[in-house]
């Protein structure tokens, strides 16, 4: 039996613990605050993130890093991206030699604009075949109600995809491979950006030609920043790509979303940081992606209008100004 160690007991962590279960790993989900460690044992609920939804006998709890991966086949990060280098660093030490190292986190690093996969290689000193990340449409209220859905598992070494892929593969929950970690991982990342952009849009009270105009033109920005890393434009076309855009810049249940919603109907970063207690990864990796675009000579103004809306003080109906008088270009 496949041993997973999740670590990160939010909404998503969580949810992909019950996945795992589902498929028949023995799970340990570790979560920060014993308190919270306390009552999933006690109630097999994660009330905080996913009330309502029982958690299989499967899952145990714990707040003991060294005890959740003790042991371990597969080890699944599942914290906010800014905090996966101080939270790694403690963990190192303890992770099993050949553990398959598995990220479920959407976001790019501030400061040094790398990618999860590449703070898991430098923090543990593990090689490429090791590291995987999974990637999709994938909103994890929908998923612990057993709600169908789809998504990748990117990584280089064809046979670890292989083994995750089997060790997560649920009557709702398919997975399929593809050998590209960069653009996957870009992928999950951009559409966060993009998720806040169509949730602004949203909150100024616009509708779905504004949505669709928002997700095919940041699709585009995201293929072009993809192909400028070295990944297989291919990708953006599917559950890692397109897939995930269309759920997030869509659903009500998108943190991202949700947040440009509230900015769109005024609201200030600090305010709706006030009221959000989970991550919306974009409002940080705005800024890591606009920087890894300048360093590549990638343009991507969707983009620099969520970064200049969350980080420079520009107001809703003025990204709206601007982006609309942008010199006319073909498709
Ligand atoms: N929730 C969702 O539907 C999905 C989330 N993701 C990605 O999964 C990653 C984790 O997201 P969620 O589980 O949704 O986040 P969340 O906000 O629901 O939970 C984050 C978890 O990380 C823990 N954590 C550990 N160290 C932390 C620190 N230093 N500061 C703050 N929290 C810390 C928190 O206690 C909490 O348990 C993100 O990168 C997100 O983009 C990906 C797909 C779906
Ligand atoms: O990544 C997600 C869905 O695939 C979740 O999106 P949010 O973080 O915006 O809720």
């Amino acid at each position: 039996m496949t041993r997973a160690a999740v670590l990160g007991a939010g909404s998503w962590g969580t949810t992909f613990a019950k996945v795992l279960a589902d498929a028949g790993c023995s799970v340990s989900l570790h979560a920060r605050r014993p308190e919270l460690v306390a009552t999933i044992t006690a109630s097999r609920e994660n009330a905080d993130y996913l009330p309502g939804v029982r958690l299989p006998d499967a899952v145990r709890a714990t707040g003991d890093a060294a005890e959740a991966l003790d042991g371990a086949d597969v080890v699944v990060l599942a914290v906010p991206s800014q905090t996966l280098r101080a939270n790694l660093t403690d963990w190192a030490p303890l992770l099993p030699p050949d553990s398959s190292l598995l990220s479920l986190m959407k976001g790019v690093e501030l400061g040094t604009t790398k990618r999860m996969s590449e703070v898991i290689r430098e923090v543990t000193g593990a090689g490429a075949d090791r590291v995987a990340a999974l990637s999709g449409p994938n909103l994890a209220r929908e998923i612990a109600e057993e709600q169908p859905s789809a998504t990748v598992i990117a990584c280089s070494d064809d046979d670890r995809a292989a083994a995750l892929q089997a060790a997560c593969h649920t009557r709702y929950f398919r997975p399929y491979t593809n050998p590209d970690l960069v653009g996957c991982e870009l992928g999950g990342a951009v559409k966060n950006v993009i998720a806040l952009a169509c949730g602004v849009a949203a909150g100024l009270g616009f509708g779905d030609n504004t949505r669709a105009s928002l997700i095919t033109r940041g699709l585009a920005e995201t293929a072009r920043l993809g192909i400028a890393l070295g990944a297989d434009v291919t990708t953006f076309a599917g559950l890692a790509g397109l897939g995930d855009l269309v759920a997030t810049c869509s659903s009500p249940l998108s943190r991202n979303r949700t947040f440009g919603e509230h900015l769109g109907q005024g609201m200030s970063v600090a305010e709706v940081e006030q009221i959000t207690r989970q991550t919306a990864e974009g409002v940080k990796s705005c800024r890591s992606v606009l920087d890894l675009a300048r360093a590549h000579g990638v343009d991507v103004p969707i983009t620099e209008a969520v970064v200049r809306v969350c980080h420079e003080g520009e107001s809703a109906a003025q990204m709206v100004r601007e982006m609309m008088s942008r010199e006319a270009k073909p498709e």
